[in-house]
């Protein structure tokens, strides 16, 4: 359906996915400038056109084979396939990748002064929600009776107005849930940001830039994932401190100049290297500890 020869990609307007979804597409070579009043941000440089949406629209917009790529979280993912699969609607999809933002989970709260034993304690409860779907299907497979108070903004507000006795939300640190006394009890759903392409089939120029973009964007992950790792060891230590570096599979040795007690390692190390392990290095004697970010990697 999507007939235009440039490649159409669905990204969050404003909201808690739009600058990581902004920022990913840069790191894998996309230039283009955002005007705020504008739907469509054109690339410069290569046939691809920036959808800017309200995050709900993204799913369906890519079922229906409205636009090529989308970047949307797994929550409104699933919730609108449940929707779709059950009015009878194209649900299809294609998940490319899980993203390494907008992690967060869907889950039930309840006020501060409810007693809460186990998920039945939640029977005959008033729910508000803006996933109505995936609260059912939840229900559902723990056999609870509740009703919904479907709300698309200001969940954690509902008990407190009398609107309902609960809420099932996002929640990443749990900092709106304590601001308005509710806590947590039940995790419905664990979510993250994904790539996902419609399942029309693209001419081959098209698919050839899918797949230039899918590889791109493991290279831009896989970069922020790993750091650049220089120190200075003692021989006699080198395996411990080699052993200690996370992830970093044969790091290069080199000798120093006027020191043959000690060597320079380079290492490509796949997590970040916390400071507990940087105290461990300079106990087992490693010195001129450098952790270096790293922008690219391929191959
Ligand atoms: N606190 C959070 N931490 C991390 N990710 C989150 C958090 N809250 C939401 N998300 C993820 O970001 C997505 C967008 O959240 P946001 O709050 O911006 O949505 P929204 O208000 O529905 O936006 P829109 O106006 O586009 O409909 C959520 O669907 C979820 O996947
Ligand atoms: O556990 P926390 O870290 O507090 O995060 C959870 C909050 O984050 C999201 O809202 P957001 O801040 O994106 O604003 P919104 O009200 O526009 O959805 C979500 O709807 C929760 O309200
Ligand atoms: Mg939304």
């Amino acid at each position: 359906m999507s007939e235009s020869n440039r490649l159409r990609i669905a990204i969050q307007k404003s909201g808690r996915l739009s600058k990581e979804s902004q920022k990913l597409l840069k790191g894998c070579g996309v230039k283009f400038t955002v005007n705020e009043q504008r739907l469509i941000a054109p690339s410069d440089n290569m046939p691809i056109d920036l959808l800017r949406v309200r995050d709900d629209d993204i799913p369906g917009l890519i079922m229906d084979g409205v636009v090529d790529l989308g970047i949307i979280g797994e929550n409104v993912l699933e919730e609108e396939q449940i929707e779709r699969q059950d009015t009878g609607k194209p649900a299809q999809y294609k998940k490319l990748r899980e993203l390494d933002f907008g992690g967060c989970r869907l889950s039930l709260a309840v006020p501060n002064e409810f007693k809460y034993d186990n998920a039945n304690s939640l029977e005959g409860l008033r729910i508000a929600t803006s996933y109505p779907n995936l609260l059912r299907r939840y229900m559902k497979q723990q056999n609870i009776n509740y009703s919904d108070c479907m709300l698309k903004g200001s969940v954690e507000v509902a008990p407190r107005a009398g609107l309902a006795d609960g809420i099932c939300d996002l929640v990443s640190t749990g900092a709106t849930l304590e601001a308005n006394g509710l806590y947590e009890t039940d995790v419905i759903y664990r979510s993250k940001a994904c790539l996902i392409q419609s399942t029309t089939e693209q001419s081959p120029s098209k698919q050839a830039l899918i797949n230039k973009l899918i590889s791109r964007m493991n290279g831009v992950i896989t970069a922020r994932e790993s750091k650049y790792i220089l120190l200075h060891a003692p021989t006699e230590t080198l395996d411990q401190i080699v052993a200690l570096l996370p992830g970093a599979e044969n790091p290069t040795v080199l000798p120093l100049n006027d020191d043959t007690n000690r060597v320079a390692i380079h290492a490509v190390s796949s997590e970040d290297l916390f400071w507990d392990t940087m105290e461990e290095l300079t106990a087992l004697g490693a010195s001129s500890i450098l952790v270096m970010p790293i922008e690219k990697m391929m191959g």
